[in-house]
């Protein structure tokens, strides 16, 4: 279903008691200012998500999601965590495929599908990131390149599993470098995603499919972001980490 989406990806960041602080502000925040139809949620660090899961309990537009997942149930994989583990723990939503995961763990749209796979098949949603490097952004074939990365991670799904995912676009050049794409960048990206999805599943499911922006998202820049009509919220990083900013995201639909 397509849904106004602000998604907090904290990275590698908080103390345990820095995480429950902010986790606590927000859940308050959300509670008093954001509308019951923006879905919030904060990608906390791993070792986090079942106290600040605890935490949130009772507000049905918040919730916790994880920064990745292995794509295998189990086995001898040291220091990795499955989606049955997660969804065990109540887990709801899992991010796959950041940029950040691809270029200093290696990640292939390959193993991302099979990720996708595990993620699905433990009733998770997956937020699924693409985007491309400047050096792609300077070529003729970036807006290809990111709907490539689609096709070979999540084109192998059925619609109806399809329907399950949400699509995050963050432009490599974006991230971190308070460098943001401009809102006429991000809908043409965000429009030919769509349809490249229309393409395969048809205007249906590709109406129903929440793609979000990601890359230097701040409380001065998502109004102007999120009012482009292909753009359903945010995958917010830096801006994530203070509540205030982070909640005037999630109100500037
Ligand atoms: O990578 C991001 C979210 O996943 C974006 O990070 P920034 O908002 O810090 O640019």
């Amino acid at each position: 279903m397509r849904q106004k989406i602000v998604a907090g990806n904290w990275k590698m960041n908080k103390t345990a008691a820095e995480a429950q602080a902010l986790a606590a502000e927000v859940l308050t925040l959300v509670k008093a200012e954001v509308p019951a139809d923006v879905q919030v949620i904060m990608a906390t660090p791993a070792l986090y998500l079942g106290s600040v899961n605890a935490q949130i309990q009772g507000v049905s537009n918040l919730a916790v999601a994880a920064q990745n997942c292995h794509e295998k149930a189990s086995g001898a994989y040291t220091g990795e965590i499955s989606a049955p583990m997660l969804a065990s723990m109540g887990i709801k939503y899992v991010i796959l495929g950041h940029s950040e995961r691809r270029e200093y763990f290696a990640e292939t749209n390959a193993q991302l599908a099979a990720k996708v796979d595990s993620a699905l098949a433990n009733g998770l949603t997956p937020i699924f990131c693409c985007g491309e490097s400047l050096a792609t952004r300077e070529g003729a074939d970036f807006l290809a390149f990111v709907a490539q990365q689609i096709t070979e991670s999540v084109f192998h799904l059925s619609a109806e599993e399809f329907g399950k995912i949400v699509i995050a676009y963050e432009p490599i050049w974006a991230i971190g470098t308070g460098l943001t794409a401009s809102a006429a960048q991000a809908q043409e990206m965000h429009a030919y995603l769509r349809n490249h999805i229309a393409g395969k599943y048809g205007q249906a499911v590709a109406d129903a499919t929440s793609i979000l922006y990601g890359g230097s998202c701040n409380a001065q820049n998502a109004e102007e972001l999120f009012a482009c009509a292909d753009v359903d919220g945010g995958l917010i990083g830096g801006a994530s980490l203070k509540s205030g900013d982070f909640i005037t995201i999630a109100k500037s639909f």
